[in-house]
Parts: C-alpha cells; structure tokens; sequence
C-alpha cells in the first residue's frame, strides 16, 4: 500500500514534467513571435508590433477551445501573460494611464495589456492624450462609462479635438473599499475620494456615515495618499490602493451596485483592422432642425447595422446644437457598415470615426 507522501510524490513528479513542457512551449512561443517581430521590422514601414486585432482573435480561440477544468475566462488570463511576455520580447510597450499608481485605470491597463508593459501614471486625462500624441507613451488608458454613473465627459470631449483613435476597449468591475488608518470607522472626521466613486457608495456612507464630510479629489489615489498622512481621515479606493499607500481596509465592497462597473479606452496613433467582432465610434452633430436625428440614425437600420449606445453632449457652438457619440456594431471596413456610414455622413453636420476596434474580450 502507498502511503500519502509517495502519492503526493508522483503527482508532484507528473506536474514537474507537465511544467518543463508548459516551459518549452512557451519559450518556443516567444521564439516564434520573434520572427515575427523580425519580418514586422523588414515590412519597411513604420513597424507596428501590437495588433490588437491579432490578441482578440488569440484570445477569443483560447476561450472557445478550452475544455476545462479551468475555466475559459482563467485560461484567457493566462494567456494575455504569455502574450504580454512575447510581445514585451518583440517591444517593450509603455502605456500611459490616469494615475497616480493604484488607480483603477491602472489596473485596466494590466488588464487589457497584461503586466509584462511599463505603465506610466499621469495627472489628468488630458496629459494621457497628450502623452500619446507626442509619442512619449505608445498607448493610453482612460475611463470612459461607469454602470452607475454614466458617462465620464472629459474623455468623450477630449475626441473633439484629438487625433487619437480608440485602439480597444476594456471592462473592469469596480469593488470600493473604505480605507484608512483610523481604528475603526467610528474614528473617522474626514472622507475623500473621486466624486465619482463618492457618488458609487452614496448609500452606504448615507447609512454607515452618515455625518462625514465627503470631499471630491483627483483621484483615488490621491485620496489614499492624503488618508496616509491623516489617521482621522478615510478614503474610498481600491484594495490596490490599501496596499500601495499602507492603509487598512475599514469596510470592503462598499458599492451600492454590486455589479458596478467601469468601461476604458485604450487610444493610439493606429487605425485597426477588423478582429471578426468590432465596433466602431462616431462622433456626428445634426443640422439644427425638426426630426434632424431620426433622419442620421436612418441610414444605420437601412443597412442593419445596430448602434450599442448614444450619448450627447453640447457641442459648445450654441445653445441647441448638440453633438452625439455613437457605438454601433461592426468594423468601418465591412461593406454594410461602410455603406451606413457613407450615408449617415451626407446628413451629419459634423462627423468622425474615433475608431474601429475588437469588442473587449477578457
Ligand atoms: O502576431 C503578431 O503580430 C505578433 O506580434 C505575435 C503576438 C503574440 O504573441 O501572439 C504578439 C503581439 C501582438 O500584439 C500580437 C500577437
């Protein structure tokens, strides 16, 4: 009869022989995307070495092959490491975020590009853009929709005037957590955190904190920073965050939404081609006149393309001329979505396609 350790001991020996050829793949992987990267550099161009059409369609094979035990969102993961791994191989990327370090944009960006990036934090959404277009940064993440705050403007207006194109998406579920320094939550004067994320947790600190002055910061991040050198004060951040600035978690999970999530952009210099299952950004503006949007949108149901989501804002031109974001789905390049956007372009007053990019797929 074998006794427990032998047991233990031959699967372990099993696992390290699975692991040496788990190691060899990979390592023969990373060989493989360096000839590519070699016959990228050949092309003459201006070599660009991540294809996000390429990583979704990767991972969305990874998802749909997988047959367990692990499940397919875990294997996914996985393998945006091991593609990170390569490509860091091929070049190593530096993507700008709205800092400072621990926000969640942050982990958007580990999450949509993997850990193997340099990512650089910056002080405001705008200083991301900038990044970008001056070419310091190769890409940026922004924050661009939560589920229970809507819309975060100062990104969609950014597009007015950026080059920039939405290069791909990404979501992330939000957890809040009450973080400070103080005993316990009864000791706490001040609370801070982004308005945002204040707004998220209103209902809660409504009944757990009912008289603390709540103050609007930057970020955060910043939040935590101030609750660090303040005992009295606490701050609504993420559990990141609690271990980056050394706070304690007085209350995790704070939200009142439980399924309270946050969109991202990921933007750059470079149009992408389609994945399979894209979408495409419009920023468009009507003529000022009677049934002036139902007559723009027209074009989209003409040729069956359907828009995901709409929202206006003032263009700042007048009092009642109002510009539009629009999703719809689909790749500027598919023959029926080219055809409704030729179309709906006659009838807008203004129009631009902020980009065709993969549906987020992690
Ligand atoms: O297929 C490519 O173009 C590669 O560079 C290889 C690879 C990969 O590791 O699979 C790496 C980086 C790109 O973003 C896409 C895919």
């Amino acid at each position: 009869m074998t006794t427990e350790t032998e047991q233990l001991n031959a699967i372990r020996e099993r696992i390290d022989r699975i692991d040496e050829q788990i190691q060899d793949l990979v390592n023969a992987r990373a060989a493989a995307a360096g000839e590519v990267a070699h016959i990228k550099q050949q092309s003459g161009d201006e070599v660009v070495y991540y294809r996000p059409e390429r990583e979704a369609q990767v991972l969305r094979m990874v998802k749909e092959r997988n047959k367990g035990p692990l499940d397919a969102e875990e294997m996914a993961r996985l393998f945006r490491e091991i593609m990170s791994a390569c490509l860091a191989l091929e070049y190593p990327l530096n993507i700008a975020f709205l800092g400072p370090e621990g926000t969640f944009t942050q982990a958007a960006a580990l999450k949509h590009f993997g850990h193997s990036v340099t990512t650089t934090p910056l002080g405001s959404i705008s200083d991301v853009f900038q990044e970008v277009e001056a070419g310091n940064c190769q890409y940026g993440v922004v924050p661009v929709e939560n589920s229970t705050e809507g819309v975060i403007s100062h990104t969609l207006d950014m597009f007015f005037s950026s080059p920039l194109q939405i290069c791909g998406e990404v979501t992330l579920r939000i957890h809040h957590n009450l973080l400070s320094n103080a005993p316990s939550l009864k000791d706490i004067r001040k609370l801070y955190s982004h308005q945002q994320s204040l707004a998220q947790c209103r209902g809660w600190l409504d009944r757990h904190l009912p008289n603390v002055e709540r103050i609007a910061v930057g970020s955060n991040a910043e939040a935590a920073t101030i609750a660090r050198e303040d005992p009295g004060a606490g701050a609504i951040a993420s559990e990141t965050a609690g271990e980056i600035y050394n706070l304690g978690v007085l209350a995790h999970n704070i939200e009142d939404e439980p399924g309270n999530t946050t969109r991202f952009l990921i933007i750059g210099q470079q149009e992408v081609p389609p994945s399979g299952e894209d979408k495409t950004s419009l920023l468009i503006s009507t003529r000022n006149e009677a049934g002036g949007l139902h007559r723009l949108l027209e074009p989209l149901a003409q040729h069956g393309v359907s828009m995901t989501r709409i929202e206006s804002r003032p263009s700042r031109r007048g009092m009642w001329d109002y510009v539009f974001f629009i999703d719809v789905d689909g790749h500027k390049d598919e023959p029926h979505v080219r055809q409704a956007l030729a179309d709906l372009e006659k009838q807008a007053g203004m129009y631009k396609v902020l980009g065709s990019y993969p549906k987020a797929v992690l």
